[in-house]
C-alpha cells in the first residue's frame, strides 16, 4: 500500500539546489515525472545529506535525452544508458545521474536484463531493501510501498517482499544488507532469523561476484559503525569462504578485537587483518578481493610485526622506542610508514600509544652524503653499509646523537670495522672488497 509523507527538512532543502530546479522544470514541462530515488531519500529522513543523489523518471532514455539535447544540456558518461541512465551536467558544474524506471526482467545475480516502466511501484519492488526504495518529489512529498518510512523510524533493515528473490537478483545485497544494518540498526539490534536463513542457504552465490565490487561492500562494512558485531554474525553465516576469509576464521575473536580498538577509528584493514593467522591466509584474501596496494602494505606490516613487536614496559625511558626503530627502518624506502605502524599498535590494542606516535615527529637522520663525503668517503657499496651503521648508532642513542658526534665519534669505529672484516675474507673477496671499496684514502693506505 502506498504511504506518502510530505517532509521540509533542512537535508531535504539541502537537496533541491538552483540546478536541480531547472532540471525539474524542463520534466515538468515536458510531462514526464522526475523524482529522488533510493538512497539519498533514505538518508534525507535519517537527517543526513546525501553523498550522491539519484534520479528516477517516467521518461524513457531516448525521450530524456532529447529533451536534454533540444534544451541545450550536456550528458556526460555514455556508458550508463544501456542501465537506462542517463547523466546530465548542468551549467558545467553539477551532475545528475537520471534512471528510468525499470522492471528487471532477467537477473543472473549480478546482471539485469531491464525493461522500461512508468509504475513507480514496480520500480520499488526490485530494489533491495525497503528503507531504499522511497522516492522523492520536487514538492517534498516521499512516496513508501513498502513501510520503509516506519522502518527507518524504527531502524529496521528488511529486505523489500521476498529476501530470497532480492538477493537472488543481485547477490552483493548479502553484503549491503549487513552494511546498512551496522550503519542504522540499534545496537543491541538482533536480526531477523529468516532473513538469516535466506542469506546462509544463499552464500554461494557470492562465489560469482567480482573481488572489486565485494571489497568495496566489505571496506565499508569493517570501517563502518559496529562492525564487529556485524563481522561476527556475518562469518557466523559461513561467508567468509567466499570472500576468501579462513572458513574456520574465530568470529569471536574479530568481534573482541574490534571492541577492543574500534574508538581510535583504526583502517578496515586493522579490523580485518585480525582474520588471518599468516601470511599465506592472507594471500588468499587479497588474491579474491581487489583492493589498494596501501591496504595490502597495511595488513602485510601487521602480519609482520604484531608478534615481534610490544611496547616497553612504562619503567623503560621510551615505551614507543621499537616502532619509532621500525620507523627508522621503514621510511628510508616508504615515506608514508608512520600511518602505518600507529595502526600497527591499534591492532595491538596500544590505543593511547598510537595517538602518541601519531603526534610524534621523527626527527632528520643528522648525517648526510655531504657528511660522508667531507670525510672523503665516495659513493660505493659500503656506502649505504656506512649509513646504517650510523643509523643504528642514532638509533641506540635515541634520535639525540648529532652529526659531529655520529661522524667524529662513531664513523671511525665502523670505518676501522670495516677494515677489519675486509682484512678476514679470503683473497678473492678482499681484491673486490678493495676494489669496490671506497674507504678515504688515509685509510686505505693504513690497511
Ligand atoms: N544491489 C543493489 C544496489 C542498489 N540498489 C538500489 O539502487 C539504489 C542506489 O544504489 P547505491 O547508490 O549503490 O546505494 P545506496 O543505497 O544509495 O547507498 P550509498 O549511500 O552507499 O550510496 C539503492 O538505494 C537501491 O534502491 C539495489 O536495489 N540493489
Ligand atoms: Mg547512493
Amino acid at each position: 500500500m502506498l504511504i506518502t509523507k510530505k517532509i521540509d527538512t533542512p537535508e531535504s532543502r539541502a537537496l533541491l539546489t538552483p540546478h536541480l530546479l531547472k532540471l525539474a522544470e524542463l520534466f515538468k514541462a515536458n510531462h514526464y515525472e522526475l523524482r529522488v530515488a533510493g538512497g539519498a531519500v533514505r538518508d534525507v529522513l535519517m537527517g543526513i545529506i546525501p553523498h550522491d543523489v539519484d534520479f528516477a523518471t517516467t521518461a524513457t532514455p531516448e525521450q530524456v535525452k532529447d529533451m536534454l539535447t533540444n534544451a541545450k544540456i550536456r550528458m556526460i558518461n555514455a556508458n550508463g544508458e544501456k542501465h537506462g541512465t542517463i547523466t546530465a551536467r548542468i551549467d558545467d558544474i553539477e551532475n545528475f545521474e537520471i534512471t528510468t524506471l525499470r522492471i528487471d526482467v532477467t537477473t543472473d545475480g549480478r546482471h539485469a536484463e531491464v525493461e522500461y516502466t512508468q509504475d513507480w511501484q514496480l520500480d520499488a519492488n526490485r530494489r533491495d531493501l525497503t528503507i531504499n526504495a522511497l522516492f522523492l518529489d520536487m514538492e517534498g512529498t516521499v512516496y513508501d510501498y513498502f513501510n520503509g518510512i516506519e522502518d527507518i523510524d524504527h531502524r529496521r533493515i528488511r529486505f523489500v517482499g521476498d529476501a530470497v528473490q532480492r538477493i537472488r537478483e543481485d547477490y552483493l545485497r548479502i553484503l549491503r544488507y549487513f552494511r546498512f544494518f551496522g550503519r542504522f540498526a540499534h545496537d543491541n539490534a538482533v536480526h531477523d532469523e529468516q532473513t538469516l536463513k535466506a542469506i546462509r542457504e544463499n552464500v554461494d552465490g557470492l562465489q560469482d561476484i567480482a573481488g572489486e565490487r565485494l571489497w568495496i561492500e566489505l571496506k565499508r562494512i569493517a570501517e563502518g559503525r559496529n562492525a564487529g558485531p556485524i563481522l561476527r554474525v556475518m562469518l557466523e553465516q559461513q561467508i567468509g569462504p567466499y570472500l576468501g576469509i579462513p572458513s574456520d576464521a574465530d568470529s569471536n575473536q574479530i568481534e573482541d578485537h574490534w571492541q577492543q580498538c574500534h574508538q581510535a577509528k583504526p583502517h578496515d584493514m586493522t579490523i580485518l587483518t585480525k582474520l588471518f593467522r599468516n601470511i599465506d591466509e592472507l594471500g588468499k584474501f587479497d588474491q579474491r578481493m581487489k583492493y589498494s596496494n596501501d591496504c595490502r602494505r597495511l595488513s602485510q606490516l601487521i602480519v609482520t610485526y604484531r608478534d615481534s613487536l610490544s611496547v616497553l614496559d612504562s619503567s623503560s625511558i621510551d615505551s614507543l622506542k621499537p616502532y619509532k626503530d621500525l620507523l627508522v627502518d621503514l621510511i628510508i624506502n616508504d615515506p608514508t610508514a608512520k600511518d602505518r605502524i600507529v595502526e600497527l599498535l591499534k591492532y595491538q590494542h596500544y590505543l593511547i600509544e598510537a595517538e602518541q606516535l601519531s603526534k610524534w615527529i621523527l626527527p632528520r637522520f643528522p648525517v648526510t652524503g655531504g657528511s660522508l663525503a667531507s670525510k672523503g668517503i665516495k659513493q660505493g657499496p659500503n656506502y649505504k653499509l656506512i649509513l646504517n651503521e650510523l643509523r643504528e648508532n642514532w638509533k641506540k642513542s635515541h634520535f639525540q646523537a648529532t652529526e659531529s658526534q655520529l661522524i667524529d665519534e662513531v664513523l671511525p669505529n665502523i670505518l676501522d670495522n670495516l677494515i677489519n672484516t675486509n682484512d678476514t675474507t679470503t683473497t678473492k673477496t678482499k681484491q673486490s672488497a678493495n676494489a669496490s671499496c671506497s674507504l678515504p684514502k688515509k685509510r686505505k693506505e693504513k690497511e
